[in-house]
């Protein structure tokens, strides 16, 4: 990327001080950019397509309470954007209250829907009355604490200085070591190169139902040796029974294996949606099974060629 068409504006779910933010403040290309809150992940997306910012951060996925759905379906079947990198953060969660209060003054907790189940132990073991309040992000909840409406808030340690509360209670959670994966988006574009520890995105639609669909889809990636991270299968909304499949897998759309698969799925699925190839964020190197390098592919269409062409090729070692 250079320096012209780095974003000048990203977009990020708000207010100040969710987790989204903290993702997006780790983003080297944000550095010096305007960050923009959007009050939900749609009004984030909807902003990057209508161009009032270059590139917008979303949570995707979460160690302990699996995809965000609603990222997942916006970006399968809302007008296309592409990811074009990722970045991982530890997410640990604090319960934040108005100075004074006490624990056993809290009857509502809100947080995002997405934090509730990763502390619901907690909360039952620690405010076993308190009722819980859904709110679009944790820092909403905590804005919501701070106007008086809730007594508690679950979110970051780091937006209780922003919103004047007090952490009552820090590093709550029912599984150690959480980590939310975030993605970075633009509107389509060309992949960023490839760095040798890349990530895919593809949405599959199905088609017409059968037996051996899914098998069929999986093959295509397991015969040429591609590891999948992710699979998640999502309702299409066309009626009952109709999925999409949104699949993570590693490797670049420039790898053979990988443009032969994508190849593979577009010939057997009704649809496919390229949603980008990206560096992972852990930097894990795929292993590249035997037969499935670039330059296996490119000898094998060379000796194709050659058996079309009458032509004879040197023998193999
Ligand atoms: O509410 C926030 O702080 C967010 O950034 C949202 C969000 C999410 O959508 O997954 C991000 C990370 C945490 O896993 C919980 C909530």
């Amino acid at each position: 990327m250079t320096a012209d068409d780095r974003p000048r504006r990203f977009a990020y779910l708000g207010p100040r001080g969710t987790f989204t933010e903290a993702a997006l403040l780790s983003v080297p290309d944000a550095a010096g950019a305007e960050h923009v809150p959007y009050a939900t992940v749609p009004a984030v997306l909807d902003a990057l397509r209508r161009e009032e910012v270059d590139s917008a951060v979303v949570a995707l996925e979460n160690s302990v309470e699996g995809s965000v759905p609603t990222t997942l379906d916006e970006l399968a079947t809302g007008e296309p954007l592409q990811i074009v990198g990722e970045v991982h953060l530890p997410v640990s969660f604090a319960l934040l209250v108005r100075p004074g209060t006490a624990m056993s003054d809290v009857k509502t907790v809100a947080s995002h829907p997405i934090a509730q189940p990763q502390c619901r132990r907690w909360l039952a073991d620690n405010v076993p009355d308190a009722e819980w309040r859904a709110a679009t992000s944790n820092a909403e909840a905590a804005q919501h604490v701070a106007d008086g409406h809730y007594d508690a808030a679950l979110a970051g340690s780091f937006a209780a200085a922003r919103y004047g509360l007090s952490v009552l209670a820090e590093d709550i959670h029912d599984v150690a070591d959480a980590v939310t994966r975030f993605v970075i988006l633009r509107r389509p574009c060309p992949p960023p190169p490839a760095t040798g520890t890349d990530r895919t995105t593809v949405v599959a639609f199905l088609g017409e139902d059968h037996v051996g669909a899914l098998l069929e889809i999986l093959t295509e990636f397991s015969v040429r040796g591609i590891n999948l991270t992710l699979i998640q299968s999502r309702p299409t909304g066309a009626g009952l029974g109709s999925y999409l499949f949104w699949m993570d897998f590693e490797g670049h759309v420039a790898d053979a294996r990988v443009a032969e698969a994508l190849m593979g799925l577009r010939r057997v699925c009704a649809d496919v949606r390229f949603v980008g190839s990206y560096a992972r964020a852990d930097r894990v190197r795929p292993e590249i099974r035997r037969g499935t390098h670039d330059e296996d592919f490119t000898e094998a269409a060379a000796w194709i060629e050659a058996v079309r062409t009458g032509k004879t090729l040197g023998v193999r070692r």
